[in-house]
């Protein structure tokens, strides 16, 4: 299943093809001069497209010192998305020996650690001078290593960890990414992964009450192992007190309501998620003590109705998994069940976040691709779809961090 979207030609927020004749109407400018401003930017563009493609262009501006600067920050990017791939396997490579642990006990040479992750001398001592160039690993007096920036950010937080420790399944699914553009891969390992996106890829749909617990382990570890970075920016943008009961659908382990709890204590919890997750979800609440007012549901929202009633209903990294019918059936689904004047808040990662434009498109947009449903979405895509679910009034809150999560919040009349 593909979403409905792809094929149209025409991106979500795509500037309008050349000699279209919408930005005429859109500044209500006379036609002809409107075109002819629309067939200059045209010429301009494929002067700067020839200029920088030329090899003497390129060496001239080089040597030119106003220019040099953006010769040398153009080369050094177009340089990093080649390498790009390499950087990523040597982080990897950290995480996966412990490398950032090991260091953060104490600096070391490149000889101890070599000792303590069965690296010959030689490799630990490549290995570090990689991550010292990438600031994941700071040089120290007497020849030792310590955490760099970066890698002391990584050490510190599990589930980035987490994160880049699986990513060697999307790194083989991407190693030919034009079978997945076609939409010829079949099953991806991601998609094994993921078994609710996976799960339309093989010869039958299964039906999510048969996607069983070893089926979600993995992938339910992993998102509560990275939930703390969302939960935190969620709570401090999102006034969740001024609601009765929050139903967090495809909670997963119930973090997320485990956090929301701790600043709104007089909320009833509901977690909505796929029959086995729902499962560890009740588990974690019976642990963590909140049974008392917070429950689980298994159910699967491609077909079951939601469990109706509550006034705040999140889908917190959901949306972006399913493709445009299922999100469709769902925002209506989660439209049903809430009460009368109630809201819904959508928080995830979204397409073309001012400052980290990659995130959305490239990784998010190939992840999922990989995947095998979803894409990344605008805020102006997931208004359009709101307002077709029934929803009024979307709104964002400001995140600290918008490249982990943005929040719309959207109301049922
Ligand atoms: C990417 S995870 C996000 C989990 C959690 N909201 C978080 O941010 O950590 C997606 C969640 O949606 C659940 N899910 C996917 N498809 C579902 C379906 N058809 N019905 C119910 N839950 C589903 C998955 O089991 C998983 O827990």
């Amino acid at each position: 299943m593909r979403d409905g979207n792809q094929g149209t030609g025409k991106a979500d927020g795509a500037p309008a093809p050349v000699g279209d004749a919408a930005p005429e109407r859109a500044f209500g400018a006379a036609p002809g001069v409107a075109g002819r401003g629309v067939r200059l930017r045209a010429w301009l563009w494929r002067l700067r497209d020839r200029l920088v493609a030329s090899r003497t262009f390129r060496n001239a501006a080089a040597s030119f010192p106003l220019t040099r600067p953006m010769a040398r920050r153009n080369a050094r990017a177009l340089f990093d998305l080649c390498a790009g791939f390499v950087y990523s396997q040597v982080l990897a490579t950290c995480v996966r020996l412990d490398v950032f642990a090991l260091l953060a006990e104490r600096p070391r040479t490149a000889a101890e650690i070599g000792a303590l992750t069965g690296l010959p001398e030689s490799g630990a001592d490549r290995l570090l001078a990689a991550a010292v160039s990438l600031r994941l690993v700071d040089r120290r007096p007497g020849g030792r290593y310590g955490l760099g920036v970066l890698g002391a950010a990584v050490h510190g937080d599990p589930g980035i960890r987490a994160m880049i420790a699986h990513h060697h399944l999307l790194y083989d699914d991407l190693a030919d990414p034009v079978p997945l553009l076609k939409g010829e891969a079949g099953q991806t390992r991601l998609g094994a992964y993921w078994a609710y996106a996976g799960r339309a890829a093989g010869d039958a749909d299964v039906p999510g009450a048969a996607i069983g617990a070893d089926a979600v382990d993995a992938y339910s570890a992993l998102m509560a192992a990275s939930q703390a970075m969302v939960v935190d920016e969620v709570v401090a943008a999102y006034p969740f007190r001024r609601h009765r009961h929050l139903l967090d659908v495809g909670g997963g382990d119930a973090r997320f309501v485990a956090g929301v709890s701790a600043v709104a204590p007089a909320l009833r919890l509901t977690v909505f998620d796929l029959p086995a997750v729902a499962e560890r979800a009740q588990a974690a609440l019976d642990r963590a003590g909140l049974a008392r007012r917070a429950d689980a549901v298994g159910g699967d929202f491609t077909v079951d109705a939601l469990p109706a009633g509550a006034d705040l209903i999140s889908l917190v990294r959901i949306v972006h998994d399913h493709d445009e019918p299922v999100v469709r059936a769902l925002l209506s689904r989660a439209h049903d069940a809430l009460a009368s004047g109630g809201t819904l808040l959508i928080a995830e990662p979204m397409a073309e976040t001012p400052g980290a434009e990659p995130v959305g498109d490239a990784y998010f947009g190939f992840y999922l691709l990989a995947m095998g449903s979803g894409r990344p979405r605008s805020r102006a895509h997931l208004t359009r779809l709101l307002e077709a679910a029934g929803f009024t009034d979307v709104r964002e809150h400001s995140t600290r961090q918008p490249m982990i999560v943005r929040v719309l919040s959207a109301r049922k009349q």
